[in-house]
């Protein structure tokens, strides 16, 4: 197992505000790595430390064989970053905008890359067409190949499918499982469940601190909780009168079915029994989902900004 990133107690602040926390953290090579945390939880300025593209404050490590400190220049050269919004040029066509942003690079062969990247990302067919006339999918499937032209080994993509459609984000997907087969190691932060979901391995941030980390399954268990499921709740109130329950540490509520949490099995599975058949509600056991998890993982946590 190589790894590609490999950090420790690395810290940023802005201003009196401590943005990250004394993040430890390591990624593998070819890895699909997630960030997810409530917003402000300093997902991207993580990554953007780990890639040295922000000098942490303190902390050290190691990211594709470079110091994060001392030769962040050298790791930069390797980065593919595609921001949230789409920064290219509406008034250039998709062809234009790669061959300026391969002149930015300075690259060799630049008419060569562009092409094997219009032809790799499935571009080739609207090569003429003006990027600023593209649906939301095409753009940043543009944003992807232009942060691909000049081979990086790690890619970090900031929040990508937000606002694209589901056929869109699925096809962008499947990309990105082809370029960590191929070997890149892709960092990616993101609000949605089935991205993390698709992720190899997540890492989940609050208010700056790592609060847990490894795979989707890995991160549910750590929880120890155990879920059931009741169904077909129309009332509002249900979901109080489930909360004030001995053993029910969390209620969420997913359409008319409500998730109803806690860790202490047998007295959570009593209590609910009672109230569903007094209630006439449906009740059934369910594994946790990695919404769940998330849910009680904040509920320790506290915003030192709001005292
Ligand atoms: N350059 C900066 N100067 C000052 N404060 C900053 C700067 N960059 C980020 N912050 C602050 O740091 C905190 C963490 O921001 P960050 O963008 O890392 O969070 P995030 O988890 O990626 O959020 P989101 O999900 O909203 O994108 C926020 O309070 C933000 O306002």
């Amino acid at each position: 197992m190589t790894l590609a990133i490999d950090v420790s107690g690395l810290n940023k602040r802005f201003g009196d505000k401590h943005v990250v926390r004394d993040l430890s953290l390591q990624v593998r090579q070819g890895e699909i790595f997630g960030f997810l945390g409530p917003n402000g939880s300093g997902k991207t300025t993580s990554i953007r430390m780990l890639c040295g593209l922000l000098t942490p404050d303190s902390g050290q490590g190691i990211c594709l064989g470079y110091d994060v400190i001392r030769q962040s220049a050298d790791i930069k050269r390797q980065v593919g970053y595609m921001t949230q919004k789409f920064s290219l040029w509406d008034d250039l066509t998709i062809a234009e905008n790669l061959e300026f942003v391969a002149r930015m690079f300075g690259m060799p062969n630049r008419q060569q890359a562009v092409d094997a990247a219009l032809v790799e990302l499935g571009l080739a067919g609207r090569r003429s067409q003006l990027a600023g006339t593209l649906s939301g999918g095409w753009k940043q499937r543009l944003s992807l190949a232009a942060c691909l032209l000049h081979r990086p080994r790690l890619l970090l993509l900031d929040e990508p499918t937000a606002g694209v459609d589901p056929k869109a984000r699925r096809d962008f997907w499947e990309e990105i499982h082809r370029l960590s087969a191929a070997g890149i190691t892709i960092l990616v932060s993101t609000h949605y469940m089935d991205e993390a979901e698709r992720c190899h391995r997540l890492a989940y941030l609050a208010y700056g601190s790592l609060l847990a980390a490894g795979t989707a399954e890995e991160v549910i268990a750590a929880q120890r909780l155990h879920t059931w499921v009741v169904n077909g709740v129309h009332d509002p109130a249900v979901s109080s009168a489930l909360l004030a329950l001995p053993g029910v540490e969390q209620v969420a509520t997913f359409g008319l079915t409500l998730h109803v949490s806690g860790q202490d099995a047998r007295l959570l599975s009593a209590q609910l029994a009672q109230f569903c058949q007094a209630h006439g509600l449906n009740l059934q056991a369910a594994p946790p989902s990695l919404e769940d998890a998330f849910i009680h993982l904040m509920r320790d946590a506290r915003d030192p900004f709001q005292g």
